[in-house]
């Protein structure tokens, strides 16, 4: 489904991305893990076609975005959506909820979800079924984004990132600007989404317990190496990467 190939990244003469190679299958969810610098969201803002590499390939479904242009590039980038740290970067401030929340729809006319399929030319109704997908009572529509809690504004951008039923959805540090008992609920909602529309994720985090608890795999970057690539259940065993064992040893730390 994903498929990123010897992918190279250099800012000037920071090599940030260094011969990236992995996959990931439709419905599964791939953590990626790595210390701070080490080019995750080099590497996320690359799948989301908003920046190209200097070689290798990342194809999506057999598309490579970095061919594409215009219309094309558009029409291909409906298929990868993300869900940031901070769901303010998603949701606009002067705008009620549900405006928010449709906005990519609005900009993908002729894309008809399965589940917005009786109701696309409704806007209202549209958001009012995507808010409920993501845990929202429909009263909370009329709300502007400073009105909300800070895991009621994630799931607004969750709803935002899940409208146009993405195959893959990026998941950037979704829960590390909430409080921890919220953390859990936004994890939980993440993981029943992915089961009922089999998309794919791949979820960006420091948390490594959050990590394994969604993800079946798990990549390990290090100063823009993929330094290990396992099954989460494998994250204590004798085989990990010395770098991995480091990282697992500084989260029981904390
Ligand atoms: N547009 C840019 N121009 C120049 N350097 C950049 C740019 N984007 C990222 N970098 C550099 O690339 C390196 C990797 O950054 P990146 O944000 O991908 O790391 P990260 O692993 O996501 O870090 P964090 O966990 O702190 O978010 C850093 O040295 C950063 O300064």
């Amino acid at each position: 489904m994903l498929q990123v190939k010897n992918v190279c990244k250099s800012y000037r003469s920071n090599k940030v991305l260094n011969d990236v190679s992995f996959q990931i299958q439709q419905g599964e969810c791939l953590g990626l893990i790595g210390g701070s610098g080490s080019g995750k969201s080099t590497l996320a803002k690359l799948i989301l076609g908003l920046d190209q590499s200097d070689r290798g390939q990342i194809t999506l479904n057999g598309i490579d975005f970095q061919c594409l242009k215009g219309t094309e590039l558009r029409k291909a980038r409906r298929h990868v959506q993300v869900v940031f740290q901070d769901p303010t970067a998603s949701l606009n401030p002067k705008l009620p909820v549900w405006k928010s929340v449709i906005e990519s729809l609005e900009n993908y006319p002729d894309v008809v979800p399965s589940f917005l399929k009786d109701v696309r030319n409704d806007k209202k109704q549209m958001a009012e079924i995507l808010l409920e997908k993501v845990g929202l009572n429909k009263s909370l529509l009329e709300r502007y984004p400073h009105q909300l809690s800070g895991g009621q504004r994630q799931r607004a951008a969750i709803a935002r990132g899940i409208s146009l039923q993405p195959s893959l959805l990026i998941c950037d540090e979704p829960t590390s600007s909430l409080d921890v008992s919220i953390q859990a609920q936004i994890l939980n909602l993440l993981k029943e989404l992915r089961e009922e529309f089999n998309m794919s994720y791949l979820f960006i985090s420091h948390d490594m317990a959050a990590v394994r608890y969604i993800c079946e795999r798990m990549a390990v970057l290090k100063e823009g190496m993929l330094v290990d690539l396992f099954l989460s259940e494998d994250l204590f065993s004798k085989r990990r990467h010395p770098y991995t064992r480091r990282l697992v040893e500084a989260a029981a730390e904390n």
